[in-house]
């Protein structure tokens, strides 16, 4: 059994690289389910007061899909669980979440993904981070077209987006949960591109054989 996560900031090629390599190893994909999440355009119109029910949302569609990915041969996961604390410890910091709701949601979070007799790892074997500039996710949101993510519909999310990638630097580099590799978004166009396509398949495939998961 292969569970392999994807991880990055937003509009990075998460889901587009979950299908490619889906397809590629015979796994299920599993998705976010973004179309079907009542509370996330909720959030996007008031961070504040959503923050913490967003993410309680989260852990619980995640958790299920997690407990479902561990039963599959292989699977390959378009987010990974350890990204909502991110988001939701960015919201703290620039005093638009409450720290007592993030120290809550972080225990939750532990508890739920604690190890403990007849209740197995959730770790996925490999965590795969798309590295993008804000170009590129800005290019990459505006091209998917969701309207609560455009900045024509609100100019502020700017500085949103600038701030989740500098908060997405160094948490990828303290991640170590699981072993983990970085692709380069903005390099490799992997969703038009075949060749790229092809190249990033091939690091993934060095990746898991290193890790004896091919
Ligand atoms: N490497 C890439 N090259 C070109 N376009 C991309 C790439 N990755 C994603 N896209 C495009 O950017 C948009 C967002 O991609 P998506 O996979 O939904 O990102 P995420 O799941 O990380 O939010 C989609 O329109 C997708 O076709
Ligand atoms: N934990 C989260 N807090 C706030 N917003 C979140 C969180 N997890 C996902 N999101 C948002 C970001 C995007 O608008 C959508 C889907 O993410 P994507 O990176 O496009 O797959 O949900």
């Amino acid at each position: 059994m292969t569970v392999i996560v994807l991880s990055g900031p937003i509009g990075a090629g998460k889901s587009s690289l979950t299908s490619i390599l889906a397809e590629h190893l015979g796994s299920q994909g599993f998705y976010e389910g973004v179309d079907t999440n009542p509370i996330l355009p909720l959030y996007y119109k008031d961070m504040s007061h959503y923050t913490f029910l967003l993410n309680v949302y989260l852990l619980n569609h995640r958790l299920a899909q997690i407990n479902q990915a561990i039963q599959e041969k292989n699977a390959v996961s378009d987010r990974s669980i350890y990204e909502d604390a991110l988001f939701f410890k960015m919201n703290v910091d620039s005093k638009i979440a409450d720290a007592t709701e993030f120290k809550i949601y972080d225990s939750l979070l532990h508890n739920m993904m604690a190890e403990t007799p007849g209740n197995p790892s959730k770790k996925p074997d490999l965590l795969i981070y798309i590295h993008v500039s804000l170009d590129t996710m800005l290019k990459r949101i505006q091209k998917r077209g969701r309207s609560y993510e455009q900045l024509s519909s609100d100019p502020s999310l700017k500085a949103y987006y600038e701030r989740l990638l500098k908060y997405y630097e160094p948490w990828f580099e303290n991640y170590d949960e699981s072993p983990k590799m970085m692709i380069d978004g903005d390099k490799y166009d992997f969703v038009i591109d075949e060749d790229a396509k092809k190249e990033v398949i091939q690091l993934v495939d060095a990746k898991l054989t290193e890790l004896g998961n091919l």
